[in-house]
């Protein structure tokens, strides 16, 4: 494996925040790093940019330790770190010397990112003076003018509108087909669904869940059935015989035991019923993240 977390520990007094911890991924892949406010995910990348210390374990690239020493990292914060008052071409310039380009190089990629990102008119405005989705495209370029590596993005969807939000999807998308190894930490469960063949979730500082997310999939008890008709009749069917279900209009949808014969209920439902429309689903990443981390099933 390209990159690993081997035992990785940390505390803060009693509390321990990150627990024993082991992640590997290969290079050129996207892992979805998941998990509730407070689960470790922050500490962990933490511990990963040596922003704080590791109690104990490693952190490996390619065997060598994980360290900007031995490769290009990128990270967008999920704590926004620019200057304000700085103007905004000069920021990205600052912060690509800091990853060590030469300033024309810094210069001539800043100009072709904030093209990219459709900010070019704000190059050389004071940063504090953009909207806040604007200045997120900012750190974003902050994080990306040095060609990294290993980019770690956390949070990246937050406080951007829907077309800025489909901006970075092909900016990320980009970053995928370019074979860059990303770590990618959301709450935005779709987001994570669409970009990431592999996830780990975190609780309390466990690591719950570590794979593939078809294997993930497969290994949920349940299957979902969704089933439209405009007879009135199913819910009471369904309740009776006491179904695990939610009802939006007229569209139904049940949670299945993935051991029940599911084609033996369907044409148990198509005798009874009037049926519009019959789906069967594998349960969603959300649906998946809601159950293994606590909270109601919200459908
Ligand atoms: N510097 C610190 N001092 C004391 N406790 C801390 C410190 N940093 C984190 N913690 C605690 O460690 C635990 C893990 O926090 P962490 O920030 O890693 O969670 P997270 O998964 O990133 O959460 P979020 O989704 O809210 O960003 C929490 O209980 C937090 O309060």
């Amino acid at each position: 494996m390209t990159f690993q977390i081997k035992n990785l520990n940390k505390s803060f007094g009693n509390k321990k925040a990150v627990n024993n911890i082991s992640i590997q991924l290969e290079e050129g892949q996207i892992l979805g790093m998941l998990g509730r406010n407070g689960a470790g995910k922050t500490t962990t990348i933490r511990m990963m940019l040596e922003l704080i210390p590791k109690d104990s374990g490693q952190i490996l690239w390619k065997g060598k330790p994980f360290s900007k020493k031995n490769l290009r990292i990128g990270y967008l914060p999920e704590e926004r770190g620019l200057y304000a008052k700085m103007n905004v071409l000069d920021q990205i310039i600052y912060f690509g010397m800091l990853e060590g380009m030469d300033k024309k190089e810094a210069k001539k990629e800043a100009l072709i990112w904030l093209e990219k990102l459709e900010i070019s008119y704000a190059a050389k405005k004071r940063t504090e003076q953009l909207s806040k989705g604007n200045q997120q495209k900012v750190q974003l370029i902050t994080a990306l003018i040095h060609d990294p590596e290993f980019i770690i993005l956390d949070e990246p969807f937050s406080g951007l509108d829907p077309v800025n939000a489909d901006m970075l999807k092909s900016v990320v998308k980009e970053l995928i087909a370019k074979k860059k190894t990303i770590i990618f930490c959301s709450h935005q469960m779709e987001q994570v669904e669409s970009f990431c063949s592999q996830i780990c979730i975190l609780k309390d500082g466990n690591l719950i869940v570590s794979d593939q997310l078809a294997n993930v999939k497969r290994a949920y008890d349940y299957r979902y059935l969704e089933l439209e008709t405009a007879t009135a009749h199913l819910k009471d069917y369904l309740t009776q015989k006491q179904y695990d279900f939610t009802q939006e209009n007229n569209r139904y949808k049940l949670r299945i035991p993935r051991s029940e014969e599911i084609y033996r209920l369907i044409q148990e439902f198509g005798e009874k019923f009037e049926l519009q429309g019959v789906s069967l689903k594998e349960p969603s990443l959300h649906e998946i993240f809601i159950e293994r981390t606590g909270g109601d099933i919200i459908a």
